[in-house]
Formats: C-alpha cells, sequence, structure tokens
C-alpha cells in the first residue's frame, strides 16, 4: 500500500535520510522509532510531501507521490497528518473542527460521519465544547478524529502521544489501535518511546543515523535484533564474551551452545553473545553464582545486576519473580538460559 523505497531527504547539505525504504500493507500500522535525531520526521514529512526527495520513489497503492524530479503538494495526497500538538483551531468546537474536512459532503452526511467519529473516539457529550475545554487525551482524541474523518488512504501521526502522562498514554495508545483497525486505516507513527510502539505497531522500523537497521515485529526486535544497534536500543540486556569452537559450538563462562546455521563464523573467532533480563534464571541449585550489585523493584519481577566472577563479563542483568528478595551483596545461583541465540563480531 505504502512503499518507500531507497530515499535521501537533505536539508542543505545535511543527510537526514539515507537511502531508506519500508513498506506497509493495507491496514497495517507502522512505527519509526529511534534516538533523537535519526531522522524519523524526515522520513514522515517527506511522506506528507513537506520534503521533497533526493533518490528514490515514494508511492501509495502504486502512485507515485515523490521521486527525485517530483513531489505532489500534500493537499493533493489524500494523507492525513496528526501532530503531538494536536493543531486543534481553538476556536471551533469538537463537532466543527471534526468537520473540518468534509465541506465536499452533504451536511447530512457531515453530521452522520462526526456521529460516528465522536462515538468511535469515546467523545459523546463532547461535541460543542471548544478545545481549551479539554483534557488533553480528548484533545487526542478529537484531533485523531479529525485526521480520519475524510478517510484518508494514510494516516502519518508525529509523536501523537508525547504531549500525555504515561497512564494515558498506554490507554489511549491502546484505543488508537483499536480505532485504526476498525476504520482498516493504514498508519504510520513516530515515536522514541519503545513501550509505546510495541502497544501500538504491527511493523516497527528501527532507526539510526538515517537508516532504518530493522524493520520487523516487536519480537523480532526484541529476540533476533538484525544489528548491535537493534540489540542495544529495544528492551534490556548485556553482550557477554564468548569464543567459537569446533563443531559450531559457541563458549562463554556460564554455558555451552550450537551456534545456529544462520552464521558462519571461523573457528576461534571472538564473538559477544546477546543476554536478555530473561535469559537469566535464578536457580539455587546452579554451580554458577553471581553477586547482587543492584536491584529495581518492579512489581511482579525484581531487575538484578549482578556481578559474575569472571572478570572479562562485566554485569548481567536478571529479571526475577519478585517474591526471591535477596539484599545487596549477596550470591545468588543463576544459569544461562538463552531461547534466542544471537551473537555479534566483537
Ligand atoms: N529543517 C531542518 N533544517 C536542517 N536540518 C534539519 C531540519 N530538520 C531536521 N534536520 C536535521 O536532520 C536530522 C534528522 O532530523 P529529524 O527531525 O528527522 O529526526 P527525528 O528522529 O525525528 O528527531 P526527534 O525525535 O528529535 O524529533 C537531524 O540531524 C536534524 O538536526
Amino acid at each position: 500500500m505504502l512503499d518507500v523505497t531507497n530515499i535521501d531527504v537533505f536539508y542543505d547539505k545535511t543527510q537526514a535520510v539515507n537511502h531508506t525504504s519500508l513498506h506497509l500493507k493495507k491496514g497495517q500500522i507502522g512505527c519509526l522509532l529511534g534516538p533523537s535525531g535519526c531522522g524519523k520526521t524526515s522520513i514522515l514529512r517527506a511522506i506528507a510531501g513537506f520534503e521533497p526527495i533526493k533518490n528514490g520513489e515514494i508511492t501509495v497503492t502504486g502512485n507515485i507521490l515523490s521521486s527525485e524530479h517530483f513531489t505532489l503538494v500534500p493537499e493533493k495526497r489524500n494523507i492525513a497528518v496528526v501532530f503531538q500538538d494536536f493543531a486543534l483551531f481553538p476556536h471551533l468546537s469538537v463537532a466543527q473542527n471534526i468537520t473540518f474536512g468534509l465541506s465536499h459532503l452533504s451536511h447530512q452526511q457531515q453530521r452522520d460521519r462526526v456521529n460516528e467519529l465522536v462515538e468511535l473516539v469515546s467523545l459523546q457529550g463532547t461535541e460543542d465544547k471548544f478545545p481549551h475545554q479539554l483534557s488533553g487525551g480528548q484533545k487526542q482524541r478529537v484531533a485523531l478524529a479529525r485526521a480520519m474523518a475524510p478517510k484518508p488512504q494514510l494516516l502519518l501521526m508525529d509523536e501523537p502521544f508525547a504531549n500525555l502522562d504515561a497512564d494515558l498514554r498506554d490507554e489511549l495508545a491502546k484505543d488508537v489501535r483499536q480505532i485504526l483497525n476498525h476504520e482498516q486505516t493504514t498508519a504510520l507513527m513516530v515515536t522514541h518511546d519503545q513501550q509505546e510502539a510495541f502497544a501500538m505497531a504491527d511493523v516497527i522500523g528501527v532507526m539510526h543515523q538515517g537508516a532504518i537497521h530493522q524493520w520487523g515485529s516487536a519480537y523480532d526486535l526484541y529476540h533476533r535484533p538484525a544489528t548491535r544497534f537493534v540489540a542495544d536500543f529495544i528492551g534490556e540486556g548485556v553482550f557477554i564474551p564468548a569464543i567459537i569452537r569446533e563443531d559450531k559450538y559457541l563458549t562463554t563462562t556460564l554455558a555451552e551452545f550450537v551456534l545456529p546455521a544462520k552464521y558462519n563464523f571461523t573457528v576461534g573467532t571472538e564473538v559477544d553473545v546477546l543476554v536478555r533480563p530473561d535469559d537469566i534464571i535464578h536457580d539455587d541449585m546452579s554451580p554458577f553464582s553471581a553477586k547482587v550489585v543492584a536491584k529495581s523493584f518492579r512489581g511482579a519481577h525484581i531487575l538484578y545486576e549482578l556481578q559474575l566472577p569472571d572478570p572479562k563479563i562485566q554485569k548481567v542483568l536478571c529479571l526475577a519473580p519478585s517474591h526471591h528478595d535477596h539484599t545487596l551483596g549477596e550470591s545468588i545461583g543463576i544459569k544461562l538460559d538463552l531461547q534466542h541465540i544471537v551473537v555479534f563480531n566483537r
């Protein structure tokens, strides 16, 4: 549905997006995730038609919207954009804000669509209120309803929940996902908050320095990170040193593993293995122990930071059920239980 193929975006001589591609199917929700300045907004702006592209192509349902020598104006793209500051018209009521893009419809059709959207975004009873009389979450719902009212072929959202507090953000993210699914709207959003990306998106692109390192599901990004940057950026974890032995064995201080077939390291190569907090199991019977150097209570679990006796390994993290409450300085038995073996060259 949306095909962004090998695009470059420049601001004068500064390259903000570097030969980047992404694809969304109809009804899919995509998310660009990455640290500040990595180029997320620039991709969104190029798709919306606010920035020209230097190379490549942007198409929606096969129609070219942007190419090296062509930029279709934003108003002809049938793409809606929701900004982080909501950008509602302050002098228009909720109903008038939502009606704004519907002038091509009859009055009855406008009323029907507004009623439908007000119900969909759970704003019944606020139709005659003005933006300053609404909470942040309500304003964001109006912004979403207004953007979706003309049934755009694509919805773009730039940090749509950034101005909301954490609880509201989680709740709204789930609601927005349901609303988009209900309307079968294809959407692409930008965020630097991974929980928000996980809550909203079917497919996530992790960006760094103008490039998408991996375009995949939350599960794949966490368990099968394609690059060291993705492994570091998504979730928590540490790298522990290992060496490739004959017969494709991988030896670490804590355990030995068979190297998955997709890796092609020569014998003797020194590598790093990704170890997530849920890969380290607390087990009093284990021959390996480590000292608790820090802990953080997370409700159902405690995240322990553990120092192993091996000086080559800085620390590992262990997520243990919170009824196992150990004190700082205590040594606890641990074992490594890697379900997904992810290895990078040292
Ligand atoms: N109008 C502009 N003029 C010049 N450089 C710009 C402009 N907009 C963005 N840049 C630069 O392009 C790069 C990418 O910026 P972009 O806003 O796309 O990143 P981002 O990932 O969306 O960041 P953030 O999360 O902070 O919004 C940055 O180095 C930024 O400084």
